[in-house]
C-alpha cells in the first residue's frame, strides 16, 4: 500500500469538490481529489448539461412558432436524433479527458478510486484493480461526494429496472411511453424534454408539479405540459410496478389505475452519497447527509473534517454547491496559514446565501426562475410581507418578445425592512432575468433605492418598474 501526504484531500471530483481543490491549490496549499467515476460529477455527464441541452432546441423551436416571420420558415419537427447528438457532445461522450487535464493544469492531484475515511484526516483509496493508496490530510478531508437518486421502496420497481435521472440524460433513443413517477424539477424538465422528442408521457405528480414553488409556478407548467399532451395525473401514486417478459412496465396506482409504459423515469428526490466513504470509523452515521457550520465544517466531525455540495443538503444546486466550495477552500487555507476567518454574516468564508438567496431555473416551458422565499415560505418564517404579482405579458419587451407571451412575476417584500426577499417569475426565456433579482436580495437593497435602478426600455426587465409601481412608492 502507498501512502502520500497533501495538504487537503478532497473526495469527490464533481463541479463542488473541483471548485475546492481550485481554491485550495490558488491559496497555496497541495492538493489531492480522488473520483471514482467520472472528473466533473453528476453535473456535467447525467444532470444540468445533458438535462439542459435535450431541452434547448425545442424551446429554440417553440420561441420560433410563437414569432410571424420565423414561424413561416420552420418547416419541419424537431430531430431528435439531432438533439440526442448534441446532448452527447455537452456530456463530453462521457469522457473526462477534458476536466483530468484541467486539474493537471491547476495542479490538483487526482487520485481514481473509491474514497474513505479511515480515521482523522486519513483517506483510503481503492482503484478498480483493488489497489489501496492512503493519503493523510496535514490540514483538511472535504467531503463532495455529492447525491444519487432516491428509489422509493414500492414492489416491483427496482425489478422493473426504471429509469433514474441518469438513465433519461443520458438516453440513446426516446421511448413511444415514458412513466414519470414524481412531480418535482427533474420530473418536470423531463416531461417537458421526451414530450418534445416525441414521447407519450405520463407523470403521476402525487404531491403536484413542482410543489415548492410559488403555486402559480406549477399551475402554469401543468397547463403547458397538457398542452403539450403529456398527461399528468396530480395526486396519483404509484404503489406497485411490473415489466413483463415483453418489456412493457405496467404501474398500479392507488386510485385502480393501470399505466403502461415503455420506461418508467423515478424522480422523488435524491440520497446523500455519505454510505460508505468510512464514517463510521470517525462515529458518524453512515448514509447521512452530513450537517455542517457555516463555514462547512462537519457537526461533530473534528475540525478537520469539511462538506460541501449536495452532500450537506443546504441547497441541492450546482452553482450554490459551487458558492460554499470557494467558501470552503478559502477558510482551509485561512485556517491552515492563520489568516484572519471572515465568518460573520456575509463574511468571505461563509455561504450565507444559502439561507435566503438560492436562485434556481427550472427549464421547463414556460421557464420557471425563483430566488429567495416564496410567499409561503416567508410566512413560515415569521416575516411580515406583502406580495406584488404583475402580468409578465404586459411588459413591452414581454409582447415584443413572442406574440402571445404569457407570464407572470412576483416579488414578495419583507415590510418591516421594506427590502425584497423573494422573487418568482414565469414565462418564455425569464432564466436570465432572475439575476437582477438575486443582487437586490443579497445587497438587501432597499425599495426606494430600487427606484433608481432603471431597466431598459422595451425589455422584459421593465417588470421590475412595474412591481414597484404596483407596490408604491
Ligand atoms: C437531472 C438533474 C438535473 C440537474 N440540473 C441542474 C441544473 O440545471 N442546475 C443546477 O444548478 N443543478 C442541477 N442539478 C443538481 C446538480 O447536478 C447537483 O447539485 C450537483 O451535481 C452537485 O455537485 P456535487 O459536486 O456536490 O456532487 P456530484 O455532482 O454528485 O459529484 C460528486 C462526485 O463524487 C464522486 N464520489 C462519490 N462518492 C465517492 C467516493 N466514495 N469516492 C470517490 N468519489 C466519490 C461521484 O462519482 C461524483 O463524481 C441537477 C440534478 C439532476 C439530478
Ligand atoms: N434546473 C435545476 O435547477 C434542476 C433540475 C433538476 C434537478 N435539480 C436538483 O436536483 C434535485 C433533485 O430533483 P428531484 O426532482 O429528484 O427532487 P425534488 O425534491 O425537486 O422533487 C421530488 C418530488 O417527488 C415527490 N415525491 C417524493 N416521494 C415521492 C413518492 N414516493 N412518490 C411520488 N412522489 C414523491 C416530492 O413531493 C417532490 O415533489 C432537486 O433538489 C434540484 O435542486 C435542479
Amino acid at each position: 500500500m502507498t501512502a502520500i501526504e497533501y495538504d487537503v484531500v478532497v473526495i469527490g471530483a464533481g463541479p463542488v469538490g473541483e471548485n475546492v481543490a481550485d481554491r485550495v491549490v490558488q491559496g497555496g496549499l497541495t492538493a489531492a481529489i480522488v473520483e471514482r467515476e467520472l472528473v466533473g460529477g453528476e453535473c456535467s455527464y447525467w444532470a444540468c448539461m445533458p438535462t439542459k441541452a435535450l431541452l434547448r432546441s425545442a424551446s429554440a423551436l417553440r420561441a420560433a412558432r410563437h414569432l410571424p416571420g420565423a414561424r413561416e420558415a420552420v418547416t419541419g419537427d424537431l430531430d431528435a436524433a439531432a438533439v440526442l447528438a448534441r446532448r452527447d457532445s455537452f456530456a463530453s461522450h462521457w469522457h473526462d479527458d477534458g476536466q483530468v487535464s484541467w486539474l493537471e493544469s491547476v495542479g490538483i492531484a487526482l487520485h481514481r478510486g473509491h474514497g474513505r475515511i479511515t480515521s482523522a484526516r486519513v483517506v483510503e483509496v481503492t482503484g478498480v484493480d483493488g489497489v489501496a493508496t492512503t493519503l493523510t490530510a496535514r490540514h483538511a478531508v472535504v467531503v463532495a461526494t455529492g447525491s444519487s437518486a432516491l428509489l422509493p421502496d414500492l414492489p416491483g420497481l427496482r425489478a422493473a429496472a426504471p429509469w433514474s435521472s441518469r438513465e433519461a440524460a443520458s438516453a440513446s433513443s426516446v421511448p413511444r411511453r415514458l412513466a414519470i413517477i414524481g412531480g418535482g424539477v427533474v420530473a418536470a424538465e423531463m416531461a417537458t424534454a421526451f414530450a418534445a422528442l416525441g414521447s407519450s408521457v405520463t407523470m403521476l405528480a402525487r404531491d403536484g408539479v413542482l410543489p415548492s414553488a410559488e403555486p402559480f409556478a406549477g399551475a402554469r407548467v401543468t397547463d403547458s405540459l397538457r398542452d403539450a399532451g403529456v398527461s399528468v395525473r396530480l395526486g396519483a401514486e404509484a404503489v406497485s410496478v411490473k415489466r413483463d417478459n415483453g418489456g412493457t412496465v405496467h404501474l398500479d396506482t392507488a386510485s385502480g389505475e393501470r399505466i403502461e409504459a415503455d420506461e418508467v423515469l423515478v424522480a422523488v428526490g435524491r440520497t446523500p452519497n455519505t454510505r460508505d466513504i468510512g464514517l463510521d470509523s470517525i462515529g458518524l452515521a453512515p448514509g447521512a447527509w452530513l450537517a455542517v457550520d457555516d463555514t462547512m465544517r462537519v457537526v461533530g466531525g473534528g475540525e478537520w473534517l469539511y462538506a460541501a455540495g449536495d452532500v450537506n443538503r443546504r441547497a441541492l444546486l450546482t452553482h450554490q454547491g459551487k458558492y460554499q466550495a470557494r467558501a470552503v477552500g478559502d477558510v482551509i487555507v485561512a485556517r491552515a496559514t492563520g489568516a484572519t476567518v471572515e465568518d460573520g454574516r456575509w463574511g468571505r468564508h461563509v455561504a450565507t446565501a444559502d439561507e435566503r438567496a438560492v436562485p434556481q431555473v427550472v427549464f421547463t416551458d414556460p421557464e420557471i426562475a425563483s430566488v429567495g422565499l416564496t410567499a409561503a415560505a416567508a410566512e413560515a418564517a415569521g416575516l411580515r410581507i406583502r406580495v406584488v404579482d404583475y402580468d409578465l405579458g404586459r411588459v413591452a419587451g414581454a409582447a415584443l418578445h413572442a406574440d402571445g407571451y404569457q407570464g407572470h412575476a412576483r416579488m414578495v417584500v419583507d415590510e418591516d425592512r421594506k427590502v425584497i426577499v423573494g422573487c418568482t417569475l414565469v414565462g418564455p426565456d425569464v432564466a436570465e432575468l432572475i439575476h437582477a433579482a438575486t443582487i437586490a436580495i443579497v445587497g438587501e437593497v432597499p425599495l426606494d433605492r430600487l427606484w433608481h435602478a432603471v431597466p431598459a426600455y422595451p425589455t422584459v426587465s421593465e417588470v421590475w418598474l412595474r412591481l414597484l409601481e404596483t407596490y408604491g412608492r
